[in-house]
């Protein structure tokens, strides 16, 4: 069977959200597979990377992962700007986290890149007991803002990976041109060696 040369992708994502609602521990579980029970709050913005295979494309998200404390609100257009994608995470246990995760919505459609694919990450899935937002509810917001939304635990691992793939997927079914902004599409199979380096 013929193969096609991959296609390398390189893609800005931003992780926005309330205080507390899992943003660093999402992170943390997608690209170190840990967890940590008492997850210290950001400060600023934190940044990681991760590479993911999918279909006839290799994505390599470049992460920043956003403070939720008001104060630094102020900050998140530095790194929302140009991001090819977004995970809005709120807890399920915290209504108010999901109100605030509606806010972050808001403003990625009024200043985020057009074209950028939008998560709502429902995290906490595992305290079930505790649930203040119906998943219902929340699908049909995504659906309605053109989201695409998923439960996930950064606990349990449940729907983490699952989300970075669902997003990678997106992004590697996005036509090359126009390019939205904050990804890069490299025009060579990703096999290719550095044995043609320049410079001496
Ligand atoms: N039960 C449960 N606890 C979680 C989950 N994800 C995160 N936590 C806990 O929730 C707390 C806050 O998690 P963080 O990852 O720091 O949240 P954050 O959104 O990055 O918070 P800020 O950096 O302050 O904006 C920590 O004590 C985590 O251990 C989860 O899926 N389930």
């Amino acid at each position: 069977m013929a193969t096609t040369a991959n296609k390398n992708i390189n893609a800005k994502l931003v992780l926005l959200g309330d205080v507390g609602a899992g943003k660093s521990s999402l992170v943390l579980r997608f690209v170190k597979g840990q967890f940590v029970e008492f997850q210290e709050s950001t400060i600023g913005a934190a940044f990681f990377s991760q590479t993911l295979a999918v279909n006839d494309a290799t994505v390599k998200f470049e992460i920043w992962d956003t403070a939720g404390q008001e104060r630094y609100h102020s900050l998140a257009p530095m790194y929302y700007r140009g991001a090819a994608a977004a995970i809005i995470v709120y807890d399920i246990s915290n209504q108010a986290s999901f109100e605030r995760a509606k806010k972050w919505v808001q403003e990625l459609q009024a200043q985020g890149n057009p074209n950028m694919v939008m998560a709502l990450a429902g995290n906490k899935a595992d305290l079930l007991d505790a649930r203040k937002v119906a998943a219902e509810e929340a699908q049909v917001y995504a659906q309605e803002n053109g989201l695409f939304f998923m439960e996930t635990s950064a606990k349990t691992a449940t729907n983490v990976n699952d989300i970075f793939y669902e997003i990678a997927k997106r992004l590697s079914q996005v036509q090359p041109a126009p390019n939205p902004s904050g990804m890069v599409i490299m025009d060579r199979p990703t096999e290719r060696t550095a044995s043609a380096a320049c410079c001496s």
